[in-house]
């Protein structure tokens, strides 16, 4: 196996630099992931109008009440009134349903509290309110926020649709395959592993280990901001991939990394970014984990490389040749190794919480190593 390749923090900073996507407008129900390009600001105050937080009476004055249908309440009477509620004029506080009793027409209750279960208007936010700031990343809390303002779009970098192309003549994808075939490992994972990463996943597209076929599944996927491949990375006669994708332009080819070493990004002719990642399941998912976040980041013009840290339970060694990416779940003596974690391997991966990021030098018991969450 070759060491050579661009070292990892530089591939990452490669990815990072990548262009921001056009601000687009879009609808609401579109916006979450999506970066905002300015700031979201309340059009009047939150909530708009005064309004009942119980079911029960909204009351004028001492008790007792006469119940009216009046809109306007004058001391000494009371209006029913339901959760969310427009007060009546005059209203100064509600008495709950279970906190009552009508006879004759007649309401009776402890006095209440002024404002008692009163939703103020624009106690929330007042007219005006920054809701979400510009470049801030849309959750769906966030865009819950703008609905309930009555925002119905927003200027924003959307999160970038990405395409998965999975080659190889030997995956199938049902049944116990015959020696040199292998089930398709990638399929949910990869998809459902980019919308983790604020992504939006398009449904992978199969293709065999010919670079016709590839260059026509590549140009299949138009819609996609990134396109993923998988394998074909290799320098066999049957890898294809380097073939398929004539002149884009290189941006990082080979990083120092393991596993993942044949990993590959580059430019196709339209702009659009080209992750390459190996057909070794461990391998695939520790390079989209490197590299997929900075490029959704990089579209959406957040540009952040959060890094977060942990100590380790026991010493990871490092490795000569560049970054050793290890599997590990969190324990209370901090990370802990999984078995199982050749390239080819997923039972490792599937009890892990996090890939380690293990420098040449390694990292001794109890020391912080960066980690790379598992974003599932
Ligand atoms: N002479 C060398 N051989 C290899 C080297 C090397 O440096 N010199 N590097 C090894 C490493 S490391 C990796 S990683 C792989 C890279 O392989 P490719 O990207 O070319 O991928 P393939 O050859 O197509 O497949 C590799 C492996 O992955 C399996 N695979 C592919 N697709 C799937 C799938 N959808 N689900 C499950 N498994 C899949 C495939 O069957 C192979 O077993 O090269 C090494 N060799
Ligand atoms: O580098 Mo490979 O990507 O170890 O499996």
């Amino acid at each position: 196996m070759s060491a050579a390749g661009l070292p990892w923090v530089q591939a990452r900073d490669l990815a990072a630099a990548w262009p921001a996507s056009e601000p687009v407008e879009l609808p609401l129900r579109d916006a979450v992931g999506a970066v905002l390009v300015d700031d979201a600001v309340a059009p009047r105050a939150v909530p708009h109008y005064d309004s009942s937080a119980m079911d029960g009476w909204a009351v004028s004055g001492p008790p007792p009440w006469r119940i009216t249908e009046e809109d306007v309440l004058v001391p000494g009477q009371a209006h029913a009134v339901v959760t969310g509620s427009a007060l009546p004029m005059g209203a100064a506080a509600v008495v709950p349903i279970e906190r009552g009793a009508v006879i004759d027409g007649l309401l009776d209750a402890h006095p209440p509290q002024p404002h008692a279960h009163v939703r103020r208007a624009g106690e929330e936010a007042p007219q005006g309110a920054v809701l979400a700031a510009a470049g801030t990343r849309l959750s769906p809390a966030l865009v819950a926020v703008l609905a309930i303002a009555g925002l119905d779009t927003v200027l924003a970098h959307r999160r970038p649709r990405v395409a998965f192309v999975l080659t190889g003549d030997e995956v199938v994808t049902t049944g116990l395959p015959a020696a040199g075939r292998v089930r398709d490992a990638f399929d949910p994972l990869l998809p459902l592993a980019a919308v983790g990463v604020g992504a939006e996943a398009l449904p992978p597209v199969r293709v065999g280990d010919d670079p016709r076929a590839i260059r026509e599944a590549i140009a299949s996927v138009a819609e996609a901001d990134v396109v993923v491949t998988v394998g074909g990375t290799g320098r066999s006669g049957v890898d294809r991939l380097r073939e398929a994708l004539g002149d884009a332009e290189p941006v990082f080819d080979g990083v120092a990394m393991r596993p993942g070493h044949p990993a590959l990004l580059v430019r196709l002719p339209d702009g659009r970014a080209l992750l390459g990642l190996p057909g070794n399941p461990l391998a695939a998912v520790s390079v989209l984990v490197s590299f997929l976040p900075p490029l959704v980041d990089a579209a959406t013009g957040a540009n952040r490389l959060e890094e977060v840290a942990a100590p380790v339970a026991v010493e990871l060694p490092g490795w000569d040749g560049g970054v050793s990416l290890v599997p590990c779940r969190w324990s209370e003596e901090g990370l802990e190794p999984a078995t199982g974690t050749r390239p080819n391997m997923l039972r490792g991966l599937a009890a892990s919480d996090v890939l380690a990021v293990v420098p040449q030098g390694g990292v001794p018991a109890g020391v912080d190593a960066q980690v790379l969450p598992l974003p599932w």
